[in-house]
């Protein structure tokens, strides 16, 4: 069963005095102003939530003059501080070989994609108005998939009948997901590119729906990183991030057991410090524009060798949200 935050936890969370108050620890649907609930508060570090283009601190600025029309539209936002850690990306390049490998570095994210993928059939089926049991429930949805890898989300969604755009900070993994999308029909029109989040926005590209799966953990500026999907995202339009909790049930499973006892991942793949809460991450999420609208976590069961989707978001968990509209926007239309 899917949470939802409602609007109520949404105002709470955004209208708390400072950024650490608005931090409470916990599940979500503890609505946080339930009577005699005990919810301690969690100190976030400031840098989480401060970057270049968003400070509590900054003296407010002068209402700009319109600018008089000149070409096409500029997406709003976007960051102009790079998303890349030089160290991350070398740890991906290194295991770029391995990505349609299903008992190798990237198992964990092959078990998971059927589950991921149902939260995002069902999220985005309800957010554009969609049938989820026709065949092709995305067909004309421009999708783009941030820090793709090889391409396995990528080329589902395509199979949903979405218009792909891929795109990953390592060359080996754009080649190996061109490659690998061209030896079959219906993924061979996906668009691989290797590129950032924040260079696309330069280049004006909007979507109707964002994907970013597992990939802000590794990123150097999480707030400028969601900045650059928000202003990839349409007015109106869906963004969806998975992600692993900062916690430390993750700590012990995501980590110690995953890394150093099942060796499922190399070594050194998650740094816990970079992690986010969910509750960081929609405030991130909100800083930028986009109001996570559902929020749901995944759970293994080792018996069974499968994940599922569950209300437990001690873990892995994903969020989608909204892309808002722009006051200007909604005022020049
Ligand atoms: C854990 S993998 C996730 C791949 C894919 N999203 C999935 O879940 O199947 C993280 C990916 O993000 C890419 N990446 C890391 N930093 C990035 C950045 N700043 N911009 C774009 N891609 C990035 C890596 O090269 C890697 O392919
Ligand atoms: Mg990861």
């Amino acid at each position: 069963m899917l949470r939802r935050l409602t609007p109520s936890l949404r105002r709470s969370l955004l209208t708390s005095s400072s950024p650490s108050a608005a931090a409470v620890p916990g599940r979500w649907g503890v609505p946080l102003t339930e009577p005699g609930a005990s919810l301690p508060h969690t100190l976030l570090p400031q840098w989480r939530l401060c970057s270049s283009a968003a400070s509590h601190s900054s003296p407010p600025t002068p209402p700009r003059p319109p600018s008089p029309p000149q070409g096409p539209k500029r997406p709003a936002g976007g960051s102009t501080v790079s998303s890349l850690n030089p160290a991350e990306v070398a740890k991906f390049a290194a295991i770029a070989e391995t990505w349609w490998d299903s008992e190798g570095p990237f198992k964990p994210l092959h078990l998971m994609n059927p589950t991921r993928l149902s939260f995002i059939r069902s999220t985005l089926c309800r957010h554009f108005r969609r049938d989820p049991n026709s065949s092709k429930p995305l067909e004309g949805l421009k999708v783009i998939d941030v820090g793709c890898g090889g391409g396995i989300l990528s080329e589902p969604l395509a199979r949903m009948g979405a218009t792909v755009t891929g795109i990953d900070a390592v060359d080996k993994n754009i080649k190996i997901a061109h490659v690998h999308a061209a030896s079959d029909p219906s993924t061979a029109s996906i668009e691989y590119i290797c590129t950032t989040a924040e260079d696309l926005v330069k280049e004006h590209k909007q979507f109707d729906a964002v994907i970013s799966l597992e990939v802000i953990e590794h990123v150097a500026n999480p707030l400028g990183f969601c900045e650059s999907l928000s202003a990839l995202t349409v007015p109106n339009g869906a963004t969806v991030i998975s992600t692993i909790n900062r916690s430390m049930r993750a700590y012990a499973t995501a980590i110690v057991a995953a890394e150093y006892i099942l060796n499922w991942l190399p070594k050194g793949t998650h740094n816990w410090s970079k992690l986010l809460t969910p509750e960081e991450l929609v405030l991130i999420l909100e800083r930028a524009s986009i109001s996570v609208q559902e929020m749901a976590g995944f759970v293994y069961n080792p018996l069974r060798g499968e994940w599922s989707l569950s209300d437990d978001i001690s873990v892995n968990y994903i969020a989608y949200g909204i892309k808002k509209v722009e006051k200007a926007s909604v005022e020049s239309n």
